[in-house]
């Protein structure tokens, strides 16, 4: 048996905790806050009208059979633990009316391929479905290799991705040197369609401008597989996790900083902790916190941190108690007329001295959860986010903390979405702002970044460069989100193997 110590109870780092504790290995989880999740945060608010309950972090789950199987690891099933509940549509996608008077474009997609068609032929026409069809077909092909190759096996080099068993047809299809971009401009005529398909980069968070065409699996996953919601909101896959860990006996200890990883002599010893003088000794470290935290401030190794500054994206959100019932879907994007025009804004162009900047004019995705669990009666429960720069004081992000901005900016989105047809101003409860600056503090998130690093095909190895570290979570192979996230826990769990 190894004594492995786990560091941050994020869902990958739960996730790594359970499937090493399930292959007979002893393990300690330490996390900084005072409760787990990170990301996959809550937030309840009590008022006269009754409790709102959000999720601050993810509202769509996708891939429910990686936390079927990673439950199945550890000798559970995930029914016991959570009841998830199919949604269509998947998303509603309102684009904005293409003359000035008109009326705003709707599609709402969904997980049968035939019916989505049936959508776009009849919002678009026969060639938009026909163009969809051909794409979704090469993205099943770029998914099945992905799943083959990829997402559930170690990648930790550029020759590792080159060694991978790829076929023509395969390397065909993902396009190396392509961005999600220029795939969406080849195949898609229908220009709403191709903003739709853009979307997908910031699941990574990314500018589809740069991220590679292979991101077209996302959709494929997304569609293919359906989008879930977890009664009770998405915050209760982290109650499984915890559950599963405790029964299972991992010592889950929180309020607990982890403040170095003791590397002497080439490989790993144990662990530093906030204010305790002895060190914490392990066999096996797996760090949970961003790669970017664990090479520069717990191990450090500067040399390191280069293939770590492409930076992933960070959100604004609103958590809104809303009066009355709105029609929205559960998930609802609203799209600007200028989609560029946004990731310029995100990510501005610091090398020309364009700072970064809060999107004048953003995408906004509402969540409306009908669920009488998260919200009161004659009520709704709203996640409101925007794609923002990362919290940072120079060019490539926007210093939040700034007096008045947080405000500003969340008055700026309502007024977009009323402006957008949805005015929720005066059937406010209250609204509660959340920056990337938040997010920087309440899950040590660098910057605030949804993901760590932005979704290129090589992103941060699993095995860390000292002998028994490991790392696991969303800036780590194979990438952000709940089920890459899982997948990076199952990824490191074989690497280690049983005790
Ligand atoms: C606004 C938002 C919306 C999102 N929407 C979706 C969505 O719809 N669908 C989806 O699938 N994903 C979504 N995501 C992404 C998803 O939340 C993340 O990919 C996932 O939760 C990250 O998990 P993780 O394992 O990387 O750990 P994290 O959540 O990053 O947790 C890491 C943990 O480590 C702890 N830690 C860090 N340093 C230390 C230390 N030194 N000592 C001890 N503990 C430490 C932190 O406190 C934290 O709890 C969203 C994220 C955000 C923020």
């Amino acid at each position: 048996m190894s004594r492995v110590v786990v560091i941050g109870a994020g869902v990958g780092g739960l996730a790594a905790a359970a499937r090493l504790a399930a292959l007979g290995h002893e393990v300690t989880v330490y996390e900084r806050s005072d409760v787990v999740g990170g990301k996959l945060g809550r937030y309840l608010r009590d008022t006269p009208v009754g409790t709102f309950h959000f999720d601050t972090g993810p509202s769509l789950l996708t891939l429910p059979q990686v936390f079927t199987e990673l439950f199945e690891a550890t000798g559970a099933k995930l029914d016991e633990y959570l009841d998830l509940v199919p949604l269509d549509p998947v998303v509603r996608h309102v684009f904005p009316p293409t003359e000035p008077a008109g009326t705003a474009v709707v599609l709402d997609s969904c997980a049968e391929p035939a019916a989505f068609a049936t959508r776009i032929a009849d919002r678009f026409g026969g060639e938009a479905a026909a163009d969809w069809r051909r794409l979704w077909h090469r993205a099943e092909r770029v998914w099945n290799a992905s799943w083959r190759d990829i997402l559930r096996s170690p990648v930790d080099s550029p020759l590792a991705l080159a060694k991978l068993s790829w076929r023509l047809p395969d390397l065909t299809a993902i396009a190396p040197g392509r961005t999600l971009r220029g795939l969406g401009r080849r195949h898609l005529r229908e220009p709403w369609l191709r903003t739709m398909l853009d979307r997908y980069a910031t699941y990574t968070g990314a500018d589809p401008r740069r991220a590679p065409a292979a991101l077209v699996a996302i959709p494929y996953a997304e569609l293919a597989f359906g989008a879930w919601y977890p009664r009770g909101g998405l915050g209760t896959l982290a109650d499984a996790l915890l559950s599963r860990c405790l029964d299972l006996g991992v010592v889950v200890v929180t309020g607990t900083t982890v403040t170095g990883i003791d590397a002497a002599g080439g490989r790993v010893h144990g662990v530093r902790l906030a204010g305790v003088t002895a060190p914490v000794p392990a066999d096996v470290v797996v760090a949970n916190a961003d790669a970017l935290t664990v090479y520069r401030d717990l191990l450090p190794t500067p040399g390191r941190l280069t293939r770590l500054t492409d930076r992933s994206l960070a959100g604004f959100v609103l958590l809104l108690g809303v009066r009355g019932d709105s029609g929205l879907a559960h998930h609802n994007v609203f799209f600007p007329a200028d989609y560029d025009a946004e990731f310029d804004a995100v990510f501005g162009d610091p090398g020309r001295g364009v700072p970064a900047r809060p999107v004048p004019d953003p995408t906004v995705f509402v969540s409306v959860p009908d669920d009488p669990l998260v919200r009161p009666a004659g009520h709704e429960a709203w996640f409101v986010l925007v794609n923002a720069p990362r919290q940072a004081r120079a060019l490539d992000g926007v210093d939040w903390r700034r007096p008045g901005l947080a405000d500003a900016y969340a008055d700026r989105v309502l007024d977009v979405l009323a402006a957008r047809g949805v005015d929720v101003r005066d059937r406010l409860v209250f609204r509660e702002v959340r920056t990337p600056a938040d997010l920087a503090g309440s899950a040590a998130a660098p910057g605030g970044a949804i993901h760590g690093t932005a979704g290129g095909l090589l992103r941060t190895p699993n095995r860390g460069p000292v002998p028994g570290l490991f790392l696991v979570g969303g800036s780590t192979h194979p990438g952000g989100g709940l089920p890459m996230v899982a997948l990076s826990a199952q990824i490191v769990a074989g690497r280690i193997g049983p005790a």
